[in-house]
């Protein structure tokens, strides 16, 4: 069909099953044995039946995937992972790329939104260096993949391998002692200019949804950048062989790389239109399920990273848990298709974990309800008094 091979990488479109390149533990089903016990135990608690609304759905879900029937999620994490993005050369940003580095500093530095949500709320941060442009941050755990992924938008964002390499690190991070393993929760955040754009892009690789559909003003841009961040996102689908909006795998050849996806294959989704930080996350998300920890997902870049781990494991679905509904309009797009029902709207458009975050003391107290709380049986009530 006279294509030519991606310019980057011959083994981008490598014809390995992603199980067979990707080296990360089994993810367990759901404890149904835990979950059946929280449920027998909502009822006998000093409330009305359903009363406590979807704090008790919450407990049982949590009881299941934990596998404890009453769950406890003192110790919080939110890692907070970052990238640069080449795509940022065709103007799709509000602000310069020098912003990723400036504020992976001021997270160590614990000046971030993050950083004082986290702290308010009682959660530990993890700041991870995925792969910025320049030198390494002192001090940020650094798994990078590269120094900032090339431009989606006119070919691959990076080889197959480094996509590989960008989930194995995050499933890594999640086994790490020194790291989340031991933590009850994991909140998912991420810092990478040009990175909804980025997540625009695998939004429309792996749903229905068009470009137009899925690109929002991310950071402020105005109504003329947002349409051409629409066509940067249509050429990022076009110049990777991606057929926009069909959620499907493409027979149509494009014009710049001549080499067409695979759509179904997550891993291939994520090497050419996706970024280093959505990568380690999605690995993240991966791991922290094999460990039967739980994940909550912020906004619309953690909401791409959570869209490519179901679509590596569809095992990880009910680990992850939602918090808000974000402003990008991808996010509501990517709740949908995960099933993921969000907790509360509170027009935040930040990102760094911030939203994951102030969802925490709600899922901390469906589990203090489900655990602390008395039975009838203790203070002596019945039904009928
Ligand atoms: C100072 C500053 C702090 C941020 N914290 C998160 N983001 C958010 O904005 C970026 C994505 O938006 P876009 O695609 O429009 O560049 C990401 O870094 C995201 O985490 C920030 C952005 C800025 C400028
Ligand atoms: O909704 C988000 O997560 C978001 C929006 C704008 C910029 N960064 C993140």
């Amino acid at each position: 069909m006279g294509k030519r091979k991606p310019e980057i990488s011959d083994d981008i479109a490598g014809d390995e099953t992603q199980s067979a390149v990707l080296d990360r533990p089994t993810i367990p089903p759901v404890d149904e044995a835990a979950e059946r016990a929280a449920l027998e135990r909502q009822p006998t608690l000093t409330k009305p039946p359903g009363s406590l609304g979807r704090l008790e759905d919450l407990a049982v879900a949590l009881a299941g995937l934990t596998g404890d029937d009453r769950p406890d999620l003192a110790d919080a994490t939110v890692v907070v992972a970052a990238g640069d993005h080449g795509v940022v050369d065709r103007g799709v940003s509000a602000y310069p790329q020098a912003a990723t580095r400036a504020m992976l500093e001021n997270f160590l530095n614990g000046g971030a939104a993050v950083n004082a949500i986290a702290d308010a709320v009682g959660a530990e941060t993890l700041v991870v260096d995925a792969g910025i442009s320049g030198d390494p941050v002192p001090d940020a755990l650094a798994v990078r993949i590269g120094a900032g992924t090339n431009d989606a938008s006119r070919g691959p964002a990076m080889t197959r391998s480094d996509a590989v390499d960008a989930v194995e690190a995050g499933v890594r991070i999640a086994a790490s002692e020194a790291e989340l393993a031991g933590t009850d929760v994991v909140a998912l955040g991420e810092m990478g200019i040009g990175n909804t754009t980025i997540a625009s892009a695998v939004t429309a690789a792996l749903t229905d949804a068009s470009p137009a559909e899925t690109t929002g003003y991310g950071t402020g841009i105005d109504d003329d950048e947002l349409a051409h961040k629409v066509r940067v996102v249509e050429d990022a689908l076009a110049a990777n062989g991606i057929d926009a909006g069909t959620g499907d795998s493409t027979g149509t050849l494009d014009a710049g790389t001549g080499d067409s996806a695979d759509t179904h294959d997550a891993l291939d989704v994520l090497a050419r239109v996706g970024g280093f930080e959505i990568g380690v996350l999605a690995g993240v998300a991966l791991g922290s399920a094999a460990d039967r920890t739980p994940v909550v997902v912020d906004g619309v870049i953690s909401g791409a990273a959570a869209l490519l781990a179901d679509a590596i494991d569809p095992a990880v679905r009910p680990y992850l848990l939602p918090s808000h509904a974000g402003a990008e309009p991808a996010h509501a797009i990517q709740l949908d298709a995960l099933d993921l029902e969000p907790l509360f709207e509170y027009d935040l458009r930040l990102g760094e974990g911030t939203g994951a975050c102030l969802a925490l003391p709600i899922y901390r107290a469906a589990c203090a309800t489900h655990r602390e709380m008395a039975t009838f049986a203790d203070i002596g009530l019945g039904r009928d008094g």
